[in-house]
């Protein structure tokens, strides 16, 4: 029995989009050693993307795409609407499927898992955080039994220990304690997203993978779960991969950025020599209209 109100459907499924790392430029080893299941060497890439193209039909989602999530990395990825940007996350999160290339998590290539291992590795890998709380979070449920879904999703059973650990990453999100068992749909979107966090932490994922995080919120909100992303990030050492069209945001949580433009990475690098001294035109156009809005 779960220890919280759930609702008789599925889980949802999660999308996303794409990394940045703080380490220098990325130098792909496309053979590297897979690592075992659930075990990766401490070195070996969290998330590794070779060759990435998804086409919808005739429409390009986003083509050659390539990088290294080494662990703890932060990986950003910027770029205009329709850049692929969801594309490369919603692979990463094993919400699509390629059309040609390879997603690795782990050291495990994606593909190749399917059915329920897939199901697990989805809620046991990785967590997701997206801009509409609604696609992730069910509103009628409440907060505690939303973040308990991802446990059970991965087989935990005792209630006790459910209950526990919806209580801790609650606590850890700065919620308020008396709201834990209350419906989402009654709670601000700042609240909504430190729900989505919560949940997205609570089965300590390889990789966080955030889609546009904080757009939509009010300014003092947004600093606030930016600020709580950070610290989160740096207590649990989680990689992460952040899309967001906002290069303030990416500045303050990425250590690596991926630009990218109708479907293909243009530039890539540390985020700081990126932002501060960008090569491609497209890059410096991202910049110097975000310098002077
Ligand atoms: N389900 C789909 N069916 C057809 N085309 C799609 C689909 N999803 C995305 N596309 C197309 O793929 C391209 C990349 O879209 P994607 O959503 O990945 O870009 P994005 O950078 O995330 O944009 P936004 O910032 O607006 O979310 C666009 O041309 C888009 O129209």
């Amino acid at each position: 029995m779960s220890p919280f109100p759930l609702a008789p459907d599925q889980p949802r499924a999660a999308r996303v989009g794409e990394t940045a790392g703080k380490a220098p430029v990325s130098t792909p080893t496309a053979t590297a050693a897979p690592s075992l299941p659930g075990a990766p060497s401490a070195d070996a890439p969290t998330l590794e993307v070779r060759d990435l193209t998804v086409r919808y039909g005739g429409t390009l989602g986003c083509a050659d795409v390539g990088f290294d999530l080494l662990p703890g990395e932060v990986l950003g990825i910027v770029g205009e609407s329709g850049s692929g940007k969801s594309t490369v996350l919603g692979c990463c999160a094993l919400d699509l499927s390629p059309t040609s290339g390879v997603v690795r998590l782990s050291g495990q290539d994606t593909a190749v898992i399917t059915g329920a291992r897939r199901r697990r590795l989805r809620y046991a890998g990785i967590g997701i955080v997206r801009q509409a709380s609604h696609e992730e979070l069910r509103l009628a449920v409440s907060a505690g039994g939303n973040i308990a879904e991802r446990l059970l999703a991965t087989g935990q059973r005792s209630f006790d220990e459910i209950r526990d650990r919806v209580a801790e990453v609650y606590r850890e999100v700065e919620l308020p304690a008396g709201r834990m068992d209350a419906a989402v749909a009654t709670f601000s979107g700042g609240m909504r997203q430190r729900v989505q966090i919560a949940r997205a932490l609570v089965n300590e994922p390889a990789v966080l993978l955030l889609d546009e995080p904080t757009t939509g919120l009010d300014v003092s909100v947004q600093a606030r779960i930016l600020d709580l992303i950070r610290r989160l990030q740096r207590q649990t050492g989680v990689a992460m991969v952040i899309v967001s069209h906002d290069l303030a945001v990416i500045r303050m949580l990425a250590d690596r950025l991926l630009v990218m433009r109708a479907g293909r990475v243009v530039e890539s690098g540390v985020t700081d020599r990126v932002l501060s001294d960008p090569r491609h035109p497209y890059t410096q156009l991202l910049v110097s209209s975000q310098l002077e809005s």
